[in-house]
C-alpha cells in the first residue's frame, strides 16, 4: 500500500453541525476569487466557512484597480474573535498582503496546538487581471513556509517563491526541491501553465513520495478563482478525514466538474445564447461531492528512495508516469463474483471448491519457496476444469511459470512486478486500493478487478490505513466505472448485506470462513445474507 503523509486534522471543541475551516485571505468584490471563492467552495463541500480578511481588492472580472490591506491587529483581532467560538479543523490562506501579516499569521498558526488545524498555503502572488496581490520578504516566506503543512502555488509562484526560473521538468523538480529545502513540508504544484506539458499535470512532493495528477489540456475561458478552489477543496477534504493524497485527487476531480459544470458547453443551445453563456461563465458554479469517473485525474506514485540516487529516480518515475501503460489486462471469465474466499493453504481450496465457487485466492504467506511452488502448482491443479477462477497472491512469477488464472497485486507489488510479462502470458490482474488515489492509479492499467479496502476493521492484516466504510465503498465503485470490483476487511455475516448493497462485483473474506465451525455452512450464509444465491 503506498505510504499515506502522516497528517490528521484536528477536531473542533464546539459541537457545530458543520465543521469549520477558515479562510484567510484578500476579497475580491466581484467575487470571483478569493475569501468569496472560498466560502462558497466550502459550502458546497459541506463545511461551515469563517473570513479573516487581509484586504480589499477592488476589481472587477477584467481590471483591477485597487487594493486597502488589514492591518495586522485588525487580523489578528478576527483571529481573537473567532478562536474561541468557531476554532478551525483546517485553515486556508490565500493572499497575504505584507510581512506584518504573514509574520502575524505564522505566530498564530505556531502557538495553536491541540487540536492543531491542518493549514494549506496558496500563496497567491496576482490576480488573473495583473494586480500584484502579496509582497512578502524571502525570509517571511520561509518562516511561512515552515509553518503550514501543504502550499500550493502555480508555475509562477513557484518562481517567485524560490527565485529559480520553472521552464521545463528539470527546473520544475529543482524549484520543488528548493522549497522543500527552504523548510516546506508538502509542495503541490499547479501545472496549468507549464506550456511544455502535453496534458495538464499538477505534482504533489513529500518526504516519502511524489504524485502526479494529469487531466487533458482544458481552457479556464472566463472562470476565475480556481486555485482558490482547489486549495479550499484540499482543506475541506482533509477535514473530511480523507489523506492528503486522497484529498488531492477530490480536489483534482471538485475543480474538474465545476469547471465542466459551468463554462458553456459548444452546444447549439449555447451558441444562441452566446451573450448570457458568457456572463455566466464568470461565476463557478456549484457541484457538491465529486462523482462523475471522467473528471478525476490519472494519478501516478513514486516512493522517495532514502539512495544518493534520488534525484535521477524521481525522474525516471515520473518520465514514466506520461506513458502509463496501455492495454487491457484480460477480463474475468464471470464477473458476478459473489463471495471470494481468500485462503492461506491448497487444503482449503481443496475443500471450498466443490462449493461451485467462482473466484478463490490463494495467499500464502509462510513456507519455504519449494512449498509455495508445490501449493500454488496443486490448487491451478485442483481448478482446472472447474469454473472457479483462482488468483494467486505475491507470486507473480510462479504464477506465469505454472499457469494461473490470475494473480493478486498490492500497491508496492506493482512498482517492481513485470506486469507486461503477466499481461504477455494472459493472466488476469487484480490489484489492492486503499482510496482515491490509488483507484485512479489503478484504473489507468486497466486491471482485471479492482479490490477495494479494508472496509471494516480486521484481524488477520495489519493494515497502516483506517477502515473506509461502507459510505466510501459506495463512492470508489462508482469511480471504478465498470471495472468489477471486490471488497475486502472485516466482512463477516452481520456486514455483508450493507456492503452487497454497494452494487460492489465480489465480496473477499478471510477469517468469516476460515475461522468459522463450519466454513461451508459460512459460505453458504454468507452468500444468501448477500443476495448472491
Ligand atoms: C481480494 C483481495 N484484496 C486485497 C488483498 C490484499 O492484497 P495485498 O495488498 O497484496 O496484501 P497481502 O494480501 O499480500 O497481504 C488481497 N489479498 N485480496
Ligand atoms: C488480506 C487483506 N487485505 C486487506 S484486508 C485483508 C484481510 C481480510 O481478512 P478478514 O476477512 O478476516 O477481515
Ligand atoms: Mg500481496
Amino acid at each position: 500500500m503506498m505510504a499515506k503523509a502522516s497528517i490528521s486534522p484536528a477536531s473542533n471543541n464546539l459541537n457545530t453541525a458543520l465543521p469549520v475551516v477558515w479562510c484567510v485571505g484578500g476579497v475580491d468584490c466581484s467575487g470571483g476569487a478569493g475569501v468569496t471563492r472560498d466560502a462558497i467552495t466550502l459550502a458546497d463541500l459541506s463545511i461551515h466557512a469563517c473570513v479573516l480578511t487581509t484586504q480589499l481588492t477592488v476589481q472587477s472580472n477584467s481590471i483591477m484597480l485597487s487594493k486597502e490591506s488589514m492591518c495586522a491587529s485588525a487580523l489578528n483581532q478576527q483571529w481573537q474573535v473567532l478562536f474561541e467560538d468557531t476554532p478551525p479543523r483546517a485553515i486556508k490562506i490565500g493572499a497575504i498582503a505584507n510581512d506584518e501579516q504573514a509574520l502575524l499569521l505564522s505566530a498564530r498558526i505556531q502557538k495553536t496546538s491541540n487540536p492543531r488545524p491542518f493549514v494549506v498555503w496558496d500563496p497567491v502572488l496576482s490576480t488573473s487581471s495583473g494586480g500584484v496581490l502579496s509582497e512578502l520578504s524571502e525570509s517571511v516566506v520561509d518562516e511561512l513556509l515552515n509553518t503550514v503543512d501543504i502550499v500550493t502555488p502555480n508555475i509562477d509562484e513557484l518562481t517567485w517563491l524560490t527565485h529559480l526560473p520553472v521552464v521545463d521538468e528539470a527546473s520544475l523538480l529543482n524549484a520543488i526541491n528548493r522549497l522543500r529545502g527552504k523548510g516546506a513540508k508538502s509542495v503541490y504544484v499547479k501545472g496549468g501553465h507549464a506550456h511544455w506539458q502535453k496534458n495538464v499535470s499538477d505534482i504533489f512532493v513529500c518526504a516519502s513520495h511524489t504524485l502526479r495528477f494529469s487531466q487533458p489540456k482544458y481552457a479556464n475561458g472566463n472562470l476565475r478563482g480556481t486555485g482558490c478552489m482547489l486549495a479550499s477543496a484540499v482543506a475541506a477534504f482533509i477535514v473530511h478525514d480523507y489523506c492528503i493524497e486522497d484529498a488531492l485527487t477530490l480536489a483534482n476531480a471538485y475543480v474538474s466538474e465545476v469547471r465542466n459544470h459551468t463554462l458553456p458547453k459548444q452546444s447549439a443551445a449555447a451558441n444562441a445564447n452566446a451573450i448570457s453563456s458568457e456572463l455566466t461563465a464568470y461565476f463557478a458554479r456549484t457541484n457538491g461531492f465529486p462523482t462523475k469517473p471522467e473528471s478525476f485525474p490519472l494519478v501516478t506514485f513514486h516512493q522517495r528512495g532514502a539512495t544518493a540516487n534520488e534525484k535521477e529516480r524521481d525522474k525516471d518515475t515520473l518520465l514514466e508516469a506520461s506513458s502509463c501503460k496501455e492495454g487491457h489486462f484480460p477480463a474475468l471469465t464471470h464477473t458476478h463474483l459473489g463471495i471470494y474466499p481468500v485462503v492461506d493453504s491448497v487444503q482449503w481450496i481443496a475443500r471450498l471448491w466443490p462449493t461451485a465457487v467462482k473466484i478463490m485466492q490463494l495467499r500464502v504467506k509462510q513456507g519455504s519457496q519449494e512449498d509455495i511452488r508445490q501449493q500454488i502448482k496443486e490448487a491451478i491443479e485442483l481448478v482446472k476444469h472447474t469454473d472457479c477462477q483462482l488468483f494467486i497472491n505475491d507470486y507473480w512469477e510462479l504464477a506465469i511459470e505454472l499457469g494461473a488464472y490470475g494473480v493478486h497485486l498490492g500497491q508496492e507489488d506493482i512498482d517492481t512486478a513485470d506486469l507486461n510479462a503477466i499481461r504477455n502470458a494472459g493472466l488476469r490482474l487484480g490489484i489492492s486500493t486503499h482510496g482515491f488515489a490509488e483507484i485512479q492509479r489503478v484504473r489507468a492499467l486497466n486491471p482485471s478487478y479492482i479490490a477495494l479496502g479494508h472496509i471494516f476493521p480486521t484481524n488477520t492484516k495489519d493494515m497502516p490505513s483506517k477502515p473506509q466504510g461502507v459510505a466510501r465503498l459506495e463512492k470508489y465503485v462508482q469511480l471504478c466505472d465498470g471495472i468489477p470490483t471486490v471488497a475486502i476487511g472485516g466482512i463477516n455475516l452481520s456486514r455483508i448485506g450493507d456492503v452487497a448493497k454497494t452494487g460492489v462485483s465480489g465480496i473477499a473474506v478471510v477469517s468469516a470462513i476460515t475461522q468459522a465451525e463450519h466454513p461451508l455452512k459460512a459460505y453458504q450464509a454468507l452468500v444468501e445474507e448477500a443476495g448472491f444465491a
